[in-house]
């Protein structure tokens, strides 16, 4: 028997009318569960959810978008007005109707569709949007297969990394370049495995630096080189403690610093109009990674993160606050959907990082010292909305269905972890910026100083001093032909979107299939004239351009939000 629904709270007010709730320090992640209804071959459940756990929410088969936007995210939106971060990440197994719930059913994007099938994300944006003396922008990426990839920017590669941690880290195979304050994106892209770059060497010996560390402390050693054991430490625990205590609150909260994670360099849409806002949708929606499989015709194979930036206007300073929206892919048994190919190895991959997103709830769930949250490019992102500032509400979609019983208990269980973890909740607004036109000025002609300052720079890319000035502009060439092949992609996709026709297009199998060899192509001759030349055809860029087209990349964002 499926459980009695509770009645939806009546919330018709709008952002800026929200009660205001206490601002405690310590938040529990809401998590609400939402059922979709059993398709007609499907033979609806007798379970019951509250036998697993009893979430905050349960959203029945019959709940229509409208009210799930109102429950899920009645306290969300006070909390936003509040000051605070917030997440909402919809979790599940794949067709269990996350990506309905986020974005809405397939093709509801549709210029001329009507919005009551429209998801939160949508929802938010419009009420966002609405709301006076506030200015909107998003950012998105997708994480697939590990490496994260601008949704905004025709899917460029961005690097993942520690804010103003002064690092060169790396998530999987993404080369990661810090400067201090800023880390600069989609530059130093997703280099091959085995390659031996000046990034990913340094990459690769910090890698071997940590390994030696971790093992040095687990025996007990003060000195990861591994030289000197620490006898103190070795007789008494509490001894060693207070002795080492100083120094182990400054490494710990020097870790803490290199452990807030971000990409860097996405792009920034703004978002003032009903238009703004379903290009924004339909953008995200069409590039996105997805596959038809026996369970989902529209299956995500990536993880999907929204970034909403509100701008408010208070008192002569703009303030800035974050909601992320997260449309995760879905777990799969992989007898079950039938995959084969590259499919089953993106299935691999995603059940890999929801694997890694366990642990980390699990260790929070647990109150463990260590939560591993550099396992995967997922957990880093994911670490403020799990582990920090944010406030979270978790969606978990379950199919309402029999022969999804087992999967069902999983994703419960998981909703149960997340129940018991409390995030440090704390109110962050932060001023950024005066709105006045001096002040967009003096931004200008900052602006125009580090583009001056950036041209004078060697910026990498193709050198134009290679023994091989052929094979460079036959690489330019090929650059180009991808360039046009994927707008021709784009195209068609927008086409049969706006023609409401669903996937298996021949057409535009065939396009991507074009758009995926041309890349591989590309990346792989890239690094053959390298080796074969013996000269560097193509050129890292330097940590100061990198530095510098970051600030600049800064300043044109501030830009676009004092002119909105
Ligand atoms: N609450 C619901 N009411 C009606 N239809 C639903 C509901 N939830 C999901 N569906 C439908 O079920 C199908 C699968 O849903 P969806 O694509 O959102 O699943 P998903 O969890 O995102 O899957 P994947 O992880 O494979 O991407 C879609 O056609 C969707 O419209």
């Amino acid at each position: 028997m499926l459980p009695t629904i509770p009645p939806r709270p009546q919330r018709k007010s709008s952002f800026k009318t929200q009660p205001t709730p206490s601002q405690a320090s310590q938040y529990q992640i809401s998590v609400g569960v939402r059922i979709r209804p059993p398709s007609k071959y499907e033979c609806p459940t007798s379970m019951d959810i509250r036998d697993v756990f009893t979430p905050h929410h349960i959203l029945s088969p019959s709940t229509s978008q409208d009210s799930s936007y109102d429950i899920l995210t009645t306290t969300l939106l006070s909390r936003l007005k509040d000051g605070f971060s917030t997440s909402i990440i919809a979790y599940g197994q794949t067709g269990s109707g996350k990506t309905h719930t986020i974005f809405g059913p397939p093709s509801c994007l549709r210029v001329d569709a009507p919005t009551s099938e429209h998801g939160l994300l949508p929802r938010l944006l419009r009420e966002l949007t609405t709301t006076p003396s506030m200015t909107i922008s998003a950012s998105a990426i997708e994480i697939y297969q590990d490496l994260a990839y601008d949704l905004l920017n025709d899917s460029s590669p961005l690097t993942v990394g520690t804010k103003g941690s002064g690092q060169t880290i790396v998530a999987s195979n993404v080369a990661v370049q810090s400067n201090g304050t800023q880390l600069q994106a989609g530059i130093g892209g997703a280099h091959p495995a085995a390659c031996n770059c000046r990034i990913c060497m340094g990459i690769k010996l910090r890698k071997e630096e940590e390994f030696k560390q971790k093992m040095a402390e687990r025996r007990g050693e003060t000195n990861f080189t591994g030289k000197g054991a620490n006898p103190m430490k070795m007789k008494s625990g509490s001894v060693s403690a207070s002795i080492d205590s100083p120094n182990k609150m400054r490494r710990a909260s020097q870790k803490r610093a290199a452990d807030d994670y971000a990409t860097v360099g996405e792009k920034l849409l703004p978002l003032r109009t009903e238009a703004d806002i379903l290009n924004l949708c339909r953008t995200v929606e069409l590039s996105r990674t997805t596959v038809s499989h026996d369970l989902n015709e529209r299956s995500s194979r990536s993880h999907c993160l929204v970034t909403v930036h509100m701008y408010e206007k208070s008192g002569g300073a703009v303030r800035h606050n974050t909601c992320l929206l997260v449309d995760l892919a879905g777990s799969e048994r992989i007898a079950k959907t039938n995959v084969q190919g590259n499919a089953k190895a993106q299935a691999i991959e995603i059940n890999k990082s929801l694997t890694a997103l366990g642990r980390v709830v699990k260790a929070l769930g647990a109150r463990e010292s260590h939560v591993p949250y550099r396992d995967s490019t997922l957990t880093r992102l994911l670490r403020d909305s799990f582990g920090g500032k944010a406030s979270t509400t978790v969606v978990v979609c379950v199919a309402g269905c029999e022969e999804w019983n087992e999967e069902t208990v999983r994703s419960l269980e998981f909703g149960k972890r997340l129940g018991g973890v409390r995030s440090k909740s704390v109110a962050r607004v932060a001023a950024v910026q005066s709105g006045g036109a001096a002040d967009r000025r003096a931004l200008e002609a900052a602006l125009a100083a580090k583009k001056r300052e950036l041209a004078s720079l060697d910026g990498g890319g193709v050198n134009p001093a290679a023994s091989t000035p052929a094979k460079a502009e036959a690489f330019r060439r090929e650059l180009f032909k991808l360039d046009r092949l994927k707008q021709k992609l784009k195209r068609a996709e927008e086409n049969q979107y706006e023609s409401g026709m669903k996937g298996g297009d021949p057409a535009i199998a065939d396009l991507r299939d074009q758009v995926k060899r041309l890349t591989e192509d590309t990346e792989r001759a890239k690094y053959a004239v390298d080796r074969l030349s013996g000269q560097t055809f193509w050129k890292e860029p330097s940590a100061g351009w990198l530095k510098k087209d970051g600030e600049i990349k800064s300043i044109e964002a501030m830009l676009v939000m004092s002119s909105s």
